[in-house]
């Protein structure tokens, strides 16, 4: 590895007390949905994070967010979001229009769900290529061909689907063809939303060990948001858990898995199906919050089994348990994280 070493050990991605709501207005009404409310966490270099929650709970939000991909109703009301190779603005929705245009694919690229909203649906996959990673590899238009080949064929996918429509493609290979375009420049970091949600199991796993190729490869950090900790068992390294808008747990995955702490990560773990085990699983009583109107202190004390007095009225704040595992929960800092 080249370089100064201090600055490969700075994190490739920080997310500071991150704040985006979404504004809207009915009837004379104004409201906001608190769907990201106070995130802080961050992405080391060649590292793939794990982004998990039941839905509603922010996470497309907070990739949005990340992503520079801002747009009314959504607004930043507060922290920052920094690159390190974009330093000095605060985030991608604070830079100005040329700095984004040289950061996209080059540096950092989104896989959103659903891979047809990359893919121009009346256009063949090669003006793709040429749009969105020609402007940034600064080779002879040959030299890109062959590029994009020898790049096609590392996600075994034949050039040939370089001719078609994005209808033309299996929901696999569209996949593929999507993760072949979010990896051709070799970003530093690829945020990926729920990149095998829409595929069946088989094409699900041959996509799960893509990315973590793709990560050994070029060396790229990863966010990646799913809603099934099945994949993230498969290829994360970190997890972090969300619960209506905020962070609530976060630790190397397989500790989560082993050790879970805050009780709705033990909910969430517990109730994993595992084969050979017919003891029915306790569903979680309550439903999850309303982001316009959340509940005070804790978002979770409605819902919690260990809920106190402090947590209706205070916010925890995330703390380090144990090394490296840190916890929003009073209850369980209180006790040690027994
Ligand atoms: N355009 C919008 N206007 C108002 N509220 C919105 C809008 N888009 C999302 N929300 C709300 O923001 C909250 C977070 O939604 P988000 O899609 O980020 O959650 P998620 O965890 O990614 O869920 P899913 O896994 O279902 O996509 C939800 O309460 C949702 O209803």
């Amino acid at each position: 590895m080249q370089g100064d070493p201090s600055k490969e050990a700075e994190p490739i991605l920080s997310v500071h007390d991150l704040q985006a709501h979404f504004r809207t207005e009915r009837h004379g009404v104004k409201r906001a949905v608190k769907a990201v409310d106070g995130i802080s966490f961050v992405v080391g270099r060649g590292e793939i994070y794990g982004l998990a929650g039941e839905s509603s709970s922010g996470k497309t939000t907070l990739v949005k967010t990340i992503a520079g991909a801002v747009r009314p109703p959504l607004e930043v009301v507060g922290g920052r979001v920094d690159f390190a190779f974009l330093p000095g603005y605060g985030g991608l929705h604070c830079a100005p229009e040329a700095e984004v245009a040289r950061i996209r694919w080059r540096h950092l690229s989104y896989i959103m769900q659903g891979s047809m909203n990359v893919l121009n649906p009346v256009r063949r996959l090669r003006s793709a290529f040429v749009d969105f990673a020609y402007p940034h590899i600064g080779e002879s238009r040959r030299q890109f061909e062959q590029e994009v080949v020898a790049h096609l064929a590392r996600l075994k996918l034949d050039p040939s689907v370089l001719e078609a429509y994005p209808h033309e493609l299996s929901g696999g290979m569209r996949q593929r063809a999507t993760i072949a375009l979010a990896t051709i420049c070799r970003p530093d970091v690829i945020l990926a939303d729920e990149p095998t949600t829409a595929l069946d199991v088989v094409v699900q796993k041959e996509v799960l060990a893509l990315i973590s190729a793709i990560r050994r490869e070029i060396g790229s950090s990863v966010l990646l948001v799913s809603h099934d900790l099945g994949v993230h068992a498969h290829v994360t390294d970190r997890l972090g858990i969300m619960y209506a808008g905020r962070l609530i747990e976060e630790a190397a995955t397989l500790e989560i898995f082993r050790h879970p702490l805050h009780p709705y990560a033990r909910h969430l773990i517990s109730s994993l199906p595992r084969i050979g085990d017919d003891v029915p699983r306790k569903a979680l009583d309550g439903t999850p919050p309303n982001l316009a109107d959340p509940p005070t202190g804790c978002r979770f004390h409605p819902r919690c089994p260990l809920a106190m007095e402090i947590c209706r009225h205070e916010v925890p704040a995330m703390r380090e348990n144990a090394p490296g595992h840190r916890v929003a929960c009073f209850a369980v800092n209180r006790s040690g994280g027994a």
